[in-house]
Formats: C-alpha cells, sequence, structure tokens
C-alpha cells in the first residue's frame, strides 16, 4: 500500500524488522554475543559500564524474584534474557560492548534492507530530520548504521533514542521524545513492525505506519508498508 504523509518534520525509525532483518539480529548479533558474554563480563568486570549493568541486574533480580545473586548469578541472568530477548538495559549495554568488537573487526556488517539507504539519503536530502529509536544502546545504533553492509550511514542521522527513554511499548516513552525533539506530536512519524510500539506512540499522538517486511503479519489498524519505497511525504 502507498502512503502518503503530510507536513512532517521528523521521521523516526526502529531498527530491528523496519529497517534490518531481524534475522540478522536475533541469528547472527545475539549469537555473537551470547557466545562471548561470559567471558567478556569476567575479563571486563572493573570496567564501569560492566559494573554499572552488573548492578542493575542484580536490582532487577533482586525486585522481581527477591533473590540476592552474585556475578556468575547477574552472568547467567543476562544469558537467560538473551535467550528469552528480553529488552533491558543492563542486557543491551553489555551486548553493546561485545558487539562493538564484531564490528570493529568485520565479524558482521548490519543489514539493511535495499529500499532503506536510497529513502532515507532522499528524506534527509529533502529536510526531513531522522532519528532512531531502538532497544539497542545509542552507542550500539551508532556502531550498526556506522557499520553497515552499504557504508556508514550515521550522517544521515540526527538523533538516537534507545531504553534511557524507556520502553518503546510505553506511551510515555514517547511523551520524552517529542519532548527532546521539541516538535508537535503530529510533525513526526514513527516506523516500526510492532503493534505494540505503534500503539503507544500513537496515543501520544505521533503518525505511525507499520513496516510489514517479509515474515511480519499483516496489522491493519494503521497504514502499512512492505518498503521504504511505498512511503512518500509532501509539505
Ligand atoms: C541496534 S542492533 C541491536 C538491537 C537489539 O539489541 C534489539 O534488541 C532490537 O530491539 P528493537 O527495539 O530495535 O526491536
Ligand atoms: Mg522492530
Amino acid at each position: 500500500m502507498s502512503v502518503t504523509l503530510t507536513d512532517v518534520k521528523s521521521i523516526l525509525l526502529d531498527i530491528e524488522g523496519t529497517t534490518s532483518d531481524i534475522q540478522f539480529v536475533h541469528k547472527v548479533m545475539f549469537p555473537y554475543s551470547r557466545e562471548r558474554l561470559e567471558q567478556f563480563v569476567l575479563s571486563h568486570q572493573n570496567l564501569d559500564e560492566v559494573v554499572e549493568a552488573i548492578n542493575l541486574t542484580q536490582q532487577t533480580v533482586k525486585a522481581e524474584q527477591g533473590q540476592e545473586i552474585d556475578l556468575e548469578g547477574a552472568i547467567a541472568t543476562l544469558l537467560h534474557w538473551i535467550d528469552r530477548d528480553r529488552k533491558h538495559p543492563a542486557l543491551k549495554s553489555i551486548q553493546g560492548l561485545i558487539w562493538k568488537e564484531g564490528f570493529e573487526t568485520e565479524a558482521f556488517k548490519s543489514h539493511l534492507y535495499p529500499d532503506v539507504k536510497p529513502k532515507l539519503e532522499e528524506w534527509a536530502r529533502s529536510g526531513l530530520k531522522l532519528g532512531i529509536y531502538s532497544s539497542g544502546s545509542m552507542a550500539t545504533q551508532k556502531m550498526f548504521f556506522s557499520h553497515t553492509v552499504e557504508g556508514d550511514l550515521t550522517p544521515l542521522f540526527s538523533n538516537y533514542f534507545d531504553l534511557t527513554t524507556g520502553s518503546k511499548k510505553e506511551a510515555m516513552s514517547y511523551e520524552q521524545i517529542i519532548e527532546l525533539l521539541g516538535l508537535a506530536p503530529n510533525k513526526i512519524v514513527f516506523f516500526s513492525d510492532v503493534p505494540a510500539e505503534l500503539v503507544a506512540a500513537r496515543e501520544k499522538g505521533l503518525r505511525v505506519v507499520h513496516v510489514k517486511r517479509e515474515g511480519t503479519a499483516s496489522w491493519s489498524d494503521v497504514p502499512e508498508v512492505e518498503s521504504f519505497q511505498e512511503i512518500s511525504f509532501v509539505s
């Protein structure tokens, strides 16, 4: 379906299932972090980001299960969270540190759907502000887009938002994004493959588009596209 959006100033993009194949994240990036997590945490346990992430993991387990856990317990929890695809800031922070090495050694490059780069370039050229909202940490998002199969896309982006703004399924997160962007909510459009994220964004007045890539279930509640080529903006 083609979608025409009028008077939009800012585009907010999900990554997994929207700009990039969910299989790349789940079958390449998650296993890479899973295989290295224990060794990474043990050998970097004094690094500030690791200390913070382990503390946060321990606090979450205490709050949710009433249990005190040690470093080994925190590592086991983080591995369990990878298996469950839990979007937790401590896990995303540690995964980001591990993925940094993967990107820098070119163990992998970020997947992009073929329609993504040309359309992002076109939209940025026309003056639209592009931003990312992903559960992956901001550091990971920047690495992800600077190491894609089609080169460095980071010059196209003006904003990055992650779980420090809140869960993508909570309406309050979008209220914060609206404030940070300094725009009326109806000047912002959010693209995602996940209906619950679009519902939360819509609740705060953002315009939303469901991106239905191969393997994504259809959702007829909002405008839906299979490719960014189906989207146009008019002022
Ligand atoms: C930025 S690549 C890694 C993304 C990630 O860790 C993840 O869990 C994807 O979550 P999203 O909110 O983008 O669906
Ligand atoms: Mg997604």
